[in-house]
């Protein structure tokens, strides 16, 4: 008899039909009804006997963001610049595990794709597979409880543990506004990609993310060059593999890259980032700059945006990307003083800004961030403010639904 990882909880005010071969049980927690589903059994018929519980949800509908990259390439950065569009701070749950890798705020609640490892550090050892690889996570698991979350239902997801490399018992996550799901793998299983409103890939050029990866793991973590090298060079080819491939499903892409400024330059200092952003996407418009769908090149240095060498390059026009027409905008180079930012940000439009300045405010706030004086953070937070204003469109057409069926 093998015990069922998952339970689902759904508020008590809501309609739940259960249809299990299975033992459940229920109880109160939190003021939701849980389901426990603690066995499978093998039905007659020899098949693998599934726990089937439907609810029907609230009137709210989660909006599902995704955001892929591999490991120690700024998703942690992203999310805080996303939560910090939305306000309030972005915590671990209260009272749960400790190593929990889950952020919740007012708005949004961002889970780590990593807590769907089916395969423990020594298991994936004695496998002799990597946490990239689809053979050391639980596509199946993640669908269910995305799916359930995005229709209202909370769900007990498993953590997966950091510090001692095991899979710790679940926690609750009850469904957020915004449900991000951040980590390796969120546009590789067709069924969750098609659970997603809004996709983003963090494309770190090899080079960017060694340098990247030097100054964390060897400043902050004491790893020596030759271990950095190794497991960046351990992963690559499950990375090509499984999790590179996932940009071409991707809203939206930001690619970092070595400057073009500085020639031959290998510092990985100043870098040249790309934001590539898909037309067509439903609630979503590309940012431009100057004129919509013309090319553009534009140096802005000068009396209004103080620049030490190498300079600042902006370029914007249309182009193809996987056999999808993008809009891309791209900036080489880095900000000298970040508040006069604000005469950039007079020349992009589409910003979806709710007051003059307001990328510039953002930028500012979070100064200390890696990535604050050059284009990672500049496009991080101008995406953070399309996924708000992509929020606020679902959910303004959602609530203006049942006003219209009420007239009709
Ligand atoms: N935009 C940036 N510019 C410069 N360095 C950056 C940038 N973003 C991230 N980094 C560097 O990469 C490190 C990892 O960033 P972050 O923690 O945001 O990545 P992550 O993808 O969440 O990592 P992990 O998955 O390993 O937890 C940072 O400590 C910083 O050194
Ligand atoms: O690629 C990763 C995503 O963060 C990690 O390497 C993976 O989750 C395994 O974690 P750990 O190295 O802590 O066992």
């Amino acid at each position: 008899m093998a015990v069922c990882p998952v339970y689902t909880t759904q508020s008590l005010n809501s309609t739940c039909s259960i249809s299990t071969p299975s033992k459940t049980h229920f109880s109160s927690h939190h003021n939701h009804l849980v389901f426990y589903r603690t066995s499978k059994r093998t039905s007659k018929r020899g098949g693998s006997s599934s726990c089937v519980i439907t609810c029907s949800a609230g009137d709210s509908q989660t909006v599902v963001i995704g955001l892929a990259a591999d490991s120690g390439c700024g998703k942690s950065t992203f999310m805080r610049r996303l939560t910090s569009v939305f306000g309030g701070a972005a915590e671990p749950p209260k009272g749960g595990n400790p190593d929990s890798n889950t952020l919740i705020s007012d708005m949004t609640t961002v889970i780590c794709l990593d807590d769907y490892h089916s395969l423990d550090r020594t298991g994936r050892k004695e496998k002799g597979v990597t946490a990239l690889d689809p053979r050391a996570n639980d596509f199946d698991l993640m669908y269910e409880q995305v799916k359930a979350l995005k229709s209202g239902i909370a769900v007990g997801k498993p953590i997966y543990n950091h510090v001692t490399g095991l899979l710790d018992p679940p926690e609750l996550i009850k469904p957020p506004k915004i449900l991000v799901i951040e980590g390796l793998h969120p546009m590789f299983d067709e069924r969750v990609r098609d659970l997603l409103d809004f996709s983003i890939y963090l494309d770190i050029s090899n080079e960017v993310k060694f340098a990247w990866k030097i100054q964390r793991d060897m400043a902050e973590r004491g790893h020596s060059l030759e271990s950095i090298k190794a497991s960046i060079e351990a992963r690559k080819p499950d990375f090509d593999a499984f999790i590179d491939p996932q940009k071409q499903y991707a809203d939206a892409v930001i690619e970092v890259l070595p400057t073009q400024l500085i020639p031959d330059d290998n510092e990985g200092k100043v870098l040249r980032v790309r934001l590539i952003m898909k037309e067509g996407v439903e609630h979503f418009s590309p940012v431009y700059l100057f004129d919509e769908g013309s090319t553009i090149s534009w140096i802005p240095c000068g009396r209004k945006l103080t620049c030490s060498y190498p300079g600042i390059k902006f370029s914007y026009g249309p182009d193809t990307y996987f056999g999808h027409e993008v809009s891309v905008l791209e900036m080489d180079g880095q900000f000298d003083r970040l508040d006069e930012l604000i005469y950039v940000e007079s020349h992009l439009s589409n910003l979806s800004t709710k007051f003059y300045g307001e990328v510039t405010q953002q930028m500012l706030k979070h100064a200390d961030f890696p990535g604050s004086n050059n284009g990672t953070g500049l496009f991080q937070t101008i995406v953070g403010l399309k996924i708000r204003d992509l929020y606020e469109q679902i959910t303004a057409i959602k609530t203006a639904a049942p006003l219209q069926a009420t007239k009709a």
